[in-house]
């Protein structure tokens, strides 16, 4: 199948021209032997991405629903140990991420490893980073190895969107503390009579962004628009998504993945379960889910709601070669960008990749292998027409002219958080594991993760293939 993606069409947006261009898109094909640049590390030492895993990422609201998030993470890690052969005692650390927290185990990292039979002289701590939250665990991680505090770190992270805490209304809460504190019977009553049935409305949760309100969709909705994306360039990508997911896991390639046997569940949860490869003409159909009636998000084209969980093992590469194990990859730099919240809130890998390649001293063309965060079809594209635009590159990045376009041929060519699905804090490990699976299979050297994050945050990573790494 031959995708003819037309996002790039030189359509002059309202803020910014893009120019002309037509990609080739031949999926899952395997590229040419790696030319790239050699790469080092910039902390001193080797630091390697051993192995990592992740529970099948699951619609919310189905097989997983009747669990709570650290029992999603217990597999993650009891897997990652169990599938690597690993000692639980040579772990020194786990740092591991979580966006919306159950109250009953706010530091779940501590929790999931406790629960999954770590040692319990293990210590572990939770980062929060919205949807680069595990990517904000592995890079934690380096940085306690880069300082020579710890040689082995579990990192990953956790997100159980089927059970989110909905509270009661902060005038309930308030009355509901004092009630608690009153000793008497008058005390009791005299609360009582402040009573409004209207306390009774709970605060329902929303995916959006605290300093502003907006959720992020509706914001993706005016990003896509700012960048004249129309709703068909959208569900073009959203359905290459799917098809690419599709694909990958028809052929066997998400070997990250480990199946997981759910109590009170009949059979056992293996696949991945919103991938659902669709027609144009069903996708045409489709209501917009956030700006009615005139935006262009819709469920199709937006990341959906996920129960996942990911942990991967890093180490400095001395620590490896000692235990004998087979790295999949070099973890060789990373850095954080953030903008405003408001208007440029889901630009992160348009700030982010354009810095890594000036750090590194690399070029679009020295990247095998590209696994950006899917967080909505049209944030995905705005980022790319950021990146090939001279005006948005000159005003925002202080470039003197446009990045460029990434070779499509090479990006997200197993799908993406659109159809693998986006558990918020899991979905960096992820991104890292098929970046390195890509790189053995495609036969390349270089691989980029990028994403952006609520809050207007946004990481980049650089992932260097190991020697003789095996995509099992
Ligand atoms: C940086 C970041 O990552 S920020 C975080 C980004 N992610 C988010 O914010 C999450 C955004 N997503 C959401 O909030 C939700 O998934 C929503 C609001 C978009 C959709 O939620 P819901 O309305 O519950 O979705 P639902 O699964 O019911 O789908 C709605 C309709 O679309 C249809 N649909 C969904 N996906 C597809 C598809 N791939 N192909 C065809 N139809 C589809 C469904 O069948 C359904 O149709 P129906 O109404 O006829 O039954």
């Amino acid at each position: 199948m031959n995708f003819r993606y037309a996002s790039l069409l030189g359509r002059k947006s309202n803020c910014l021209s893009v120019a002309a261009k037509t990609v080739e898109y031949r999926p899952l094909s395997v590229a040419a032997a790696p030319q790239a640049k050699p790469s080092k590390s910039s902390f001193g030492k080797n630091i390697v991405l051993v192995d990592g895993v992740r529970t099948p990422f699951l619609t919310s609201g189905t097989s997983y629903s009747k669990l709570m998030p650290h029992e999603l993470a217990r597999h993650a890690l009891l897997s990652l140990l169990q599938k690597n052969r690993l000692d639980k005692e040579i772990i020194d650390y786990i740092v591991y991420g979580s966006v919306i927290q159950e109250v009953k185990t706010s530091n779940i990292a501590r929790e999931a490893a406790l629960a999954a039979g770590f040692s319990d002289k293990t210590p572990a701590h939770t980062v929060t980073m919205a949807c680069i939250s595990s990517n904000a665990a592995i890079t934690t991680g380096m940085g306690l190895i880069a300082t020579n505090t710890y040689d082995v770190i579990v990192a990953g992270g956790v997100e159980f969107m089927s059970d989110v805490p909905i509270r009661h209304s902060r005038k309930m809460r308030a009355l509901m503390l004092k009630a608690n504190k009153a000793k008497t019977l008058g005390q009791q009553l005299s609360l009582l009579s402040t009573f409004r049935p209207a306390f009774l409305a709970p605060e329902l949760p929303a995916v959006a962004e605290f300093s502003s309100g907006e959720t992020m969709g509706h914001s993706a909705d005016r990003l896509a628009s700012a960048f004249n994306v129309s709703r068909s360039e959208q569900d073009e990508y959203a359905l290459r998504s799917h098809t690419l997911a599709k694909q990958a896991q028809d052929k066997g390639y998400f070997t990250d993945l480990v199946p997981f046997k759910v109590q009170g569940v009949d059979q056992v949860v293996d696949k991945d379960n919103g991938i659902r490869v669709s027609s144009p003409e069903s996708l045409a159909k489709l209501k917009p889910a956030f700006v009615k009636p005139y935006g262009s998000i819709t469920a199709a084209n937006a990341s959906f709601l996920t129960d996942g969980a990911s942990a991967c093992i890093i180490m400095t590469e001395e620590k490896a070669k000692e235990l004998g194990l087979k790295p999949k990859a070099y973890l060789r730099d990373f850095l954080y960008v953030s903008q405003d919240p408001v208007n440029q809130l889901l630009l992160g890998p348009a700030y982010g990749i354009p810095k890594l390649l000036s750090k590194t001293g690399l070029s679009l063309k020295d990247i095998d292998s590209w696994e950006i965060h899917e967080a909505f079809a049209g944030q995905i594209i705005a980022n790319l027409k950021a990146m090939d635009s001279d005006w948005f590159c000159k005003t925002y990045l202080g470039l003197s002219e446009k990045v460029g376009s990434p070779d499509l041929n090479k990006w997200n060519n197993w799908g993406g958080s659109l159809s693998i699905g986006h558990p918020f804090a899991a979905t960096g490990v992820r991104l890292c594991m098929h970046t390195a699976n890509r790189l053995i299979r495609e036969d390349g050297k270089l691989g980029v993760v990028a994403a952006c994050a609520a809050g207007g945050q946004g990481v980049a990573m650089l992932i260097e293939r190991y020697p003789g790494a095996t995509a099992d």
